[in-house]
């Protein structure tokens, strides 16, 4: 988008010079208060609105080029509430784009059950029609007919904003896995700060007049807002949220304070806890049963019943420095219990221990963000020494999000 405006006849000017380079195979996220112009943005894109100045270049070329029928083929768009036509069947809404498109019957609607399942509907909904699913899931069909003929960008306006938090945090989930499979070019607008956290790769923060405050990815956005004006809009604990975009993977994890159950007392005692004030005791498999105390320990048999709680484990490496925060803050002891893909524990670690890699983590954000600046694809920032720093945008980083 280069220095568009749009100025509506009665002399709303609902955006204003803006100018975006929205990044291929991505999700940018358009993000605001109401009325700041974040659909008109979007529907200069496929010129549902004209813009009145400037231009939209798509691959180069200028939008205005293409037939606007042949512009809107190769954009889905998706919608709050869905708006989907209420007297076809789910596969028949789904199928709509392909059969317009000239594909027979038949095709249109395996290709129509192909993308329930890609997003997650049951096939036995394919027959009901949108009055007897649940706003969840005509959300998933909303999202399956945008993608049913396969077009390269996507756009999405407020899709998952009628549903409860739940719901929509399915949704959001739902979306960056078929994102992470089909890598779309996805410009989607929300009035909530914390879904563009989480989706966007970029981030567009427009205030009212339709003016850009601040374009980056969203872990420099919590870092470094632009001004007063994003930083209240981002709200409260920036800093902690930060930390969804660092990886837990480089945390020095203790085995030490982990025993099973049968230990003896001196094998026991022959342990380097490494600080820790109490034992981890796990089952035969490996898995965690609870913190155990000295007195427990000398007791015999370990008695269940009598273990302290081991909270939330994290996955180490797969989920961020704030799930391993979190699951320090919520432990009894204080340390954060590590395990692997299958809960088997591999380590202990403390919250001094996790303080310590936050702080690492952010110093080689710092010096990769002030190295290399915001990189549109969000390759920049990543750390240097084991840890994933802010903009990497990783699988890891995004999923513990
Ligand atoms: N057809 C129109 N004619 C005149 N003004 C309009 C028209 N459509 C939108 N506007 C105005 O343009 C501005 C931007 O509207 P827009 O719908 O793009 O904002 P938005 O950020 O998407 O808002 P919301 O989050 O409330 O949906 C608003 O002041 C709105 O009243």
């Amino acid at each position: 988008m280069d220095a568009v405006t749009k100025r509506y006849p009665d002399g709303t000017v609902a955006v204003d010079r803006l100018s975006l380079d929205i990044p291929d195979g991505a999700i940018t996220v358009l993000v605001g208060p109401s009325g700041c112009g974040k659909t008109t943005t979007l529907r200069m894109i496929n010129r549902m609105v004209e813009p009145s100045e400037g231009r939209i270049l798509i691959d180069g070329v200028d939008s205005r080029q293409q037939p606007v029928n042949t512009l809107r083929r190769s954009m889905g768009y998706v919608i709050q509430n869905a708006g989907l036509f209420q007297h076809r069947t789910i596969v028949d809404n789904i199928a709509t784009v392909p059969r317009l498109l000239g594909w027979n019957k038949a095709k249109a609607r395996d290709r129509a059950r192909e993308l329930m399942e890609r997003v997650g509907l049951d096939a036995s909904l394919a027959e009901r029609y949108p009055y007897q699913l649940s706003g969840g899931q005509q959300q998933r069909v909303g999202v399956a007919r945008a993608l049913a003929a396969d077009p390269p960008v996507l756009l999405m306006d407020e899709p998952f904003s009628a549903v409860d938090p739940v719901v929509r945090k399915g949704l959001q989930d739902e979306l960056l896995r078929i994102q992470d499979e089909l890598g779309k070019t996805i410009v989607f607008v929300t009035h909530d700060i914390d879904e563009a956290v989480k989706l966007g790769t970029m981030v567009a923060v427009l205030r009212t007049g339709g003016r850009l405050a601040q374009y980056a990815p969203p872990a420099e956005l919590l870092s470094d807002p632009a001004d007063a004006f994003v930083e209240d809009f981002l709200g409260a604990d920036r800093g902690i949220r930060r930390l969804s975009f660092f990886s837990s993977a480089g945390l020095d994890l203790l085995t030490g304070p982990v025993v099973p159950a049968g230990a003896t007392a001196e094998e026991i005692a022959a342990r380097d806890t490494g600080g820790a004030p109490r034992l981890l005791v796990t089952d035969p498999e490996g898995r965690p049963l609870g913190w155990a105390g000295p007195d427990t320990l000398a007791a015999g048999p370990v008695d269940a019943a009598r273990l302290l709680s081991y909270g939330r484990p994290f996955v180490a490496g797969r989920d961020s420095l704030r799930a391993a925060l979190d699951c320090a803050v919520l432990s009894p002891t204080g340390w954060a219990v590590a395990v692997d893909d299958t809960g088997r524990v591999t380590g202990v670690v403390s919250q001094q221990a996790i303080g310590d890699a936050i702080r690492t983590a952010h110093a080689a954000g710092a010096k990769t963000e002030g190295a290399t600046g915001a990189e549109p694809d969000g390759t920049a920032g990543a750390g240097t020494d084991g840890m994933s720093g802010p903009g990497t945008d990783g699988t890891a980083a995004k999923a513990a999000r």
